[in-house]
């Protein structure tokens, strides 16, 4: 939103305006219809501690970790959070930036929550869609600074989170990153996909999602989908260097130049945000994908082999 927002007050005439005046505007009903939900959620949650956030408001920035475990499924009401979250940040004028990390050891997140796509009413389909779509536009359309330090696993959904971030450190360790919805059986969003060629290129993009690709933190270093790799222990200081450098770029030509890269991207889905829904609703309930997400469902409840 931020980002249309900017693009909104640089491009003042003519017919781009009205589309993104269009745009803004259909993305704001979407979010109306949010409201009531995100009351629910808070209060289905306030028990649970599901991220945690440690503001430095004289350094400027925040660093955001996930903590729902055992690790970290985005699922309506942890997306519904995360929303309010990062409007919050996106609001505060003291934050130029966000480390966005996990709690959990050797998780990042492990994407979306299967039990979101797996035999789930209609209603609570499209919620969870538009939550989603909301944490990516959110995140993806930022004018503030994310940095994304990848602790561990960071598959499918986690790995949009990642790629939606301005900057990525991973660390070094036997962690797999990438957007592997093949292997579940289902194909990743145009917006995932879109993210993706942003990040790595098309040609690795087409070979990466049709062979649900997960890299090794090395292998992702090599095609940029991360930027750098660190030790564990370190990850936070490199972060905080990283973010450092960012904060000191003049900010609003930094904004400028973000939302000058992002805006087209994020202009697609925006202008399609109910169709998206009902091609997720309608994808999700087709009998063939319900068969595969029930049998990746049992694959991951397998016991574990022993390596010995
Ligand atoms: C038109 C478009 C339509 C649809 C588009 C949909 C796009 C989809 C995007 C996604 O993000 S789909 C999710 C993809 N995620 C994955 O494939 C990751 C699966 N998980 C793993 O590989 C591993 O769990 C791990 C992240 C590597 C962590 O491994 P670890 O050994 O540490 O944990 P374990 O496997 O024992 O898991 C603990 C516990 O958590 C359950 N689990 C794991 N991932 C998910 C998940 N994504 N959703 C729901 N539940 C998950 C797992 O089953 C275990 O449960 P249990 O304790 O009850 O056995």
């Amino acid at each position: 939103m931020s980002i249309i927002k900017s693009a909104f007050r640089v491009l003042r005439f003519g017919s781009a305006k009205n589309q993104l005046f269009s745009l803004e505007s259909k993305t704001c009903r979407a979010f109306s219809v949010c409201n009531k939900l995100r009351q629910d959620a808070s209060d289905a949650n306030a028990s649970k501690i599901n991220f945690y956030v440690d503001e430095n408001k004289e350094k400027g920035y925040a660093i955001l970790k996930l903590n729902k475990g055992p690790v970290n499924s985005l699922n309506l009401e942890f997306l519904t959070e995360l929303n309010i979250q990062l409007e919050k940040f996106e609001e505060s004028k003291e934050i130029k930036g966000v480390i966005l990390t996990s709690s959990i050891p050797n998780i990042f997140s492990a994407g979306l929550d299967i039990m979101e796509m797996y035999q789930i009413k209609q209603d609570r389909g499209s919620q969870f869609w538009t939550a989603l779509q909301e944490t990516w536009i959110k995140l993806y359309g930022s004018n503030k600074i994310y940095i994304a330090a990848i602790n561990g696993h960071s598959p499918a959904g986690g790995c949009l989170l990642s790629i939606s971030c301005d900057y990525r450190i991973m660390s070094k360790g036997p962690y797999k990153i990438g957007l592997n919805e093949t292997l579940l059986g289902i194909k990743a969003p145009f917006w995932f996909r879109d993210t993706m060629i942003n990040t790595i290129g098309y040609r690795e993009t087409e070979k990466a999602l049709q062979l649900g690709k997960l890299y090794s933190s090395e292998e992702a270093l090599a095609v940029n989908l991360v930027d750098e790799l660190a030790d564990s222990k370190d990850l936070i200081t490199k972060a905080e260097e990283q973010m450092s450098k960012w904060c000191a770029i003049p900010t609003v030509a930094r904004e400028l130049t973000k939302s000058s890269m992002r805006r087209d991207t994020l202009s697609k889905l925006i202008a399609q945000r109910e169709a998206d829904t009902q091609s997720f609703i309608e994808f999700t309930q087709r009998d063939s994908i319900q068969k595969s997400l029930r049998m990746y469902l049992e694959s991951l409840k397998k016991p574990k082999k022993s390596s010995a």
